[in-house]
């Protein structure tokens, strides 16, 4: 199973690819088509990849109690729990209309599927890839399901334990290779505390053959960012238009101007990150002539004197000479010309080192 694969078309995660910056919606447009429309807009403007909703038919997502108890909560859009997902819940039609803009504004368009028919309805579309959301992680039948359409999976982990995604990772590789794990913790906003960026760590490990992503509902983008600097090759956090509107979401997500300066400093990361060689680079020559030391003498040393440490000291010089990583080896070596003090010691001024 590859280690890099196409999630979107022309588009690759894993490997040496930049991080795929997914820019979650979710439900944080209210229930509302042009805010939706909005967000999408501003995710594309703020350099995401890829604009992310939720998608269920909620009679198959949740049993009947499960839709008539009550939603008291301030974040609640009506008296019971039903009520208030059937709000934020866009029609077959509208994802259409939001897919078509989408295409227009030139982002990947995408849902977590939230039961079969979402799945179902998703693949018709056409979607890149399915996200599964963390509350399906451990859905077998449903990761059955959404692997065998053939198309690529970013899995999120949140309220899961090891032995599941072991489970879970065990499902889908016979059935799908192009499928992907997020670190997630799902609560909101998530305490740094909580974080547990080292799950990363441990995902690389477990599970060598697939890309490793994170999704945070933490505020701010530190963690996000150094989830990069742990491999994080798929990113995912909630975005909203304003942090204080009514909904569960909106204070752990990210407002335009942090969402743009996510993708800056993700992208920034992935350059700085760079080759794990250490050499002296060319940027830094002007550095090194100016400021790099040499071996100078000490004190004036006679032609054919033997040196000793006592004899040379080490300085930023003109000319440059001897690095100071050769000092231990100059004692004992015989000098060929006279060498005033002060004077840089050069390779040249002393017998040819004995092997
Ligand atoms: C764990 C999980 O599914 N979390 C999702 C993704 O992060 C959330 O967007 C929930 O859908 C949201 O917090 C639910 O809020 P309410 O219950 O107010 O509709
Ligand atoms: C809940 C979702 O994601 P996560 O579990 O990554 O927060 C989702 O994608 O709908």
């Amino acid at each position: 199973m590859p280690l890099e694969f196409e999630l979107c078309p022309g588009r690759m995660i894993g490997g040496d690819h930049p991080c795929f910056i997914i820019a979650e919606i979710g439900q944080n447009h209210q229930g509302d088509l042009a805010i939706a429309k909005k967000m999408i807009k501003m995710a594309k403007d703020c350099g995401a990849d890829c604009a992310k909703f939720q998608k269920s038919e909620i009679p198959l997502r949740f049993n009947r109690a499960a839709l008539v108890r009550p939603y008291t909560s301030p974040n609640s859009w009506g008296p019971t729990y039903g009520e208030h997902k059937k709000h934020l819940e866009f029609s077959h039609d509208q994802y259409r209309e939001l897919q078509r803009y989408a295409a227009e504004v030139g982002i990947f368009f995408t849902a977590s599927a939230w039961d079969e028919a979402s799945v179902d309805f998703l693949h018709g579309l056409g979607v890149p890839f399915i996200k599964v959301a963390s509350a399906d992680a451990n859905n077998l039948k449903q990761l059955e399901f959404t692997a065998k359409k053939g198309r690529p999976m970013v899995i999120s982990s949140g309220m899961q334990n090891m032995d599941t995604m072991h489970k879970v990772y065990n499902l889908v590789k016979h059935l799908n290779s192009r499928f992907c794990f997020l670190q997630c913790t799902s609560t909101y906003p998530l305490d740094p505390t909580d974080v547990n960026l080292r799950v990363i760590n441990a995902y690389r490990h477990e599970f060598p053959d697939i890309p490793v992503g994170y999704s945070g509902h933490e505020t701010g983008i530190a963690i996000s960012i150094a989830a990069i600097t742990l491999g994080a090759k798929v990113l995912e956090r909630h975005v909203t238009l304003d942090k204080t509107w009514k909904g569960s979401d909106h204070a752990a997500s990210l407002e335009p101007n942090e969402l743009a300066e996510l993708v800056r400093s993700v992208r920034c990361v992935e350059l700085a990150l760079g080759s794990p060689e250490k050499r002296r680079l060319p940027c830094e020559q002007t550095c090194a002539a100016k400021l790099a030391k040499s071996v100078v003498a000490r004190q004036a040393i006679k032609v054919g004197a033997k040196l000793t440490l006592e004899m040379l000291t080490v300085k930023v010089a003109d000319p440059k000479g001897i690095p100071p990583e050769e000092i231990f080896n100059l004692p004992g070596r015989r000098v060929l010309r006279d060498i005033g003090e002060d004077d840089t010691m050069t390779a040249d001024a002393l017998e040819p080192a004995h092997c």
